[in-house]
């Protein structure tokens, strides 16, 4: 383990009489903005309350910061901010009120307490409504409260569990931008769960993706999005002939000219790229078929890739993607590097 390591697991196992939450995890993790993916049930949360030292593990060993998950859990939990998934908040109370009493629980004394609850509400964007009780706040106001008890009392690592659950395609957009403060502004890292895979790609430096409680990939996110081998092409309608099918026709003359073509959805074609010379062919291509061109990138490769293509992993344990697509507002380009290299729609 190397000094500024700060998770590590080894052999960590969690066994519950009917299901084996987590099966020999061995993992570490660096600082920075980690993602931990797995579908509903994969054994996220399980990991979470052990790395917290509120559960025991059955089996393995582990380290957060360098301390003992299995002794050390109090000294974890005073240098370790956690938010949970679950709505925890008192109705009756208002949000200064509950994060002081988080500050004050964690050792703050009162005043520092009062001025780092304050701070601290206002980073995460909760101002005059601070003063009235949480039963009344939105979904949204609620996280950022769940978040701001995490962060009071100056932890150096947060966990944080789905938290973008329930929002709406705006705040949980606003949700991952503090989310990558936090590291940023303060320097603290961030491990964040969620079964929502297009959310890690965009917000994290690393990926620990998890099914089943079994390990099956750890490494930086631009490592699982690398640029395929694969050019999408999208253009214009015919500009006079509104009979003239665009794709067929440049698809029939892409073929012709030696390159291997299909298409992706109705409007997309797939070129394999057959080294640089193929850009030029599509170029000239579109050109001489009179038509424009809206669309020529490399494809890369998403997260849900790793999923799809280990047959050990049954429909059902798929982390959600299409859901995440259709409510996200994403920006069109956004929304085509959604479509996996295989060509499906995810
Ligand atoms: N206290 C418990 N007793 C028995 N089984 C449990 C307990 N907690 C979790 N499990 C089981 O362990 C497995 C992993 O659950 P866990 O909550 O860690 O998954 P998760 O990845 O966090 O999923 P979710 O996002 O749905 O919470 C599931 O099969 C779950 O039913």
């Amino acid at each position: 383990m190397t000094v500024s390591t700060v998770i590590k697991t080894d052999g960590l196992t969690k066994r519950f009489p009917r299901v084996t939450a987590l099966d020999r995890l061995t993992v570490e993790v660096q600082p920075g903005v980690v993602g931990l993916v797995g579908a509903n049930g994969a054994g996220k949360s399980t990991l979470i309350k052990i790395l917290l030292g509120l559960s025991p593990a059955t089996e393995g060993t582990g380290q957060v910061l360098g301390l003992d998950i299995a002794t050390q859990g109090a000294e974890i939990r005073e240098r370790v901010g956690y938010m949970p998934e679950h709505d925890c908040l008192p109705p009756d109370v208002s949000a200064t009120e509950f994060v002081v009493h988080m500050a004050r629980m964690s050792g703050l004394p009162a005043s520092a307490a009062r001025e780092r609850t304050a701070d601290t509400l206002r980073h995460v964007g909760l101002y005059e409504e601070r003063y009235r009780p949480m039963g009344g706040y939105s979904t949204g106001m609620k996280q950022r409260v769940k978040l701001a008890q995490a962060l009071v009392h100056d932890p150096q690592l947060v966990l944080l569990d789905e938290p973008t659950n329930g929002l709406d395609p705006v705040g949980r957009d606003e949700m991952l931008g503090l989310i990558r403060r936090v590291h940023t502004d303060f320097g603290i890292s961030v491990l964040v769960t969620t079964h929502l895979l297009g959310e890690l790609e965009r917000t994290c430096d690393h990926l620990v993706v998890i099914d089943g409680g079994k390990l099956l990939r750890s490494s930086s996110t631009a490592s699982f999005t690398e640029a395929t081998q694969l050019l999408a092409v999208e253009v214009t309608d015919h500009p006079t002939d509104r009979d003239f099918d665009a794709e067929a026709v440049l698809r029939e003359r892409l073929t012709a000219a030696g390159l291997t073509v299909r298409p992706d959805g109705s409007r997309i074609l797939l070129v394999e790229l057959a080294g640089d010379g193929t850009y030029d062919t599509v170029r000239d291509t579109v050109d001489d078929l009179g038509l424009g061109l809206i669309r020529l990138e490399q494809r890369r490769h998403r997260v849900a890739e790793i999923f799809s293509a280990d047959p050990g992993v049954p429909a059902e344990h798929q982390p959600q993607q299409a859901q995440e697509s259709h409510e996200s507002h994403e920006s069109h380009d956004e929304q085509a590097a959604a479509v996996p290299a295989g060509g499906e729609q995810a």
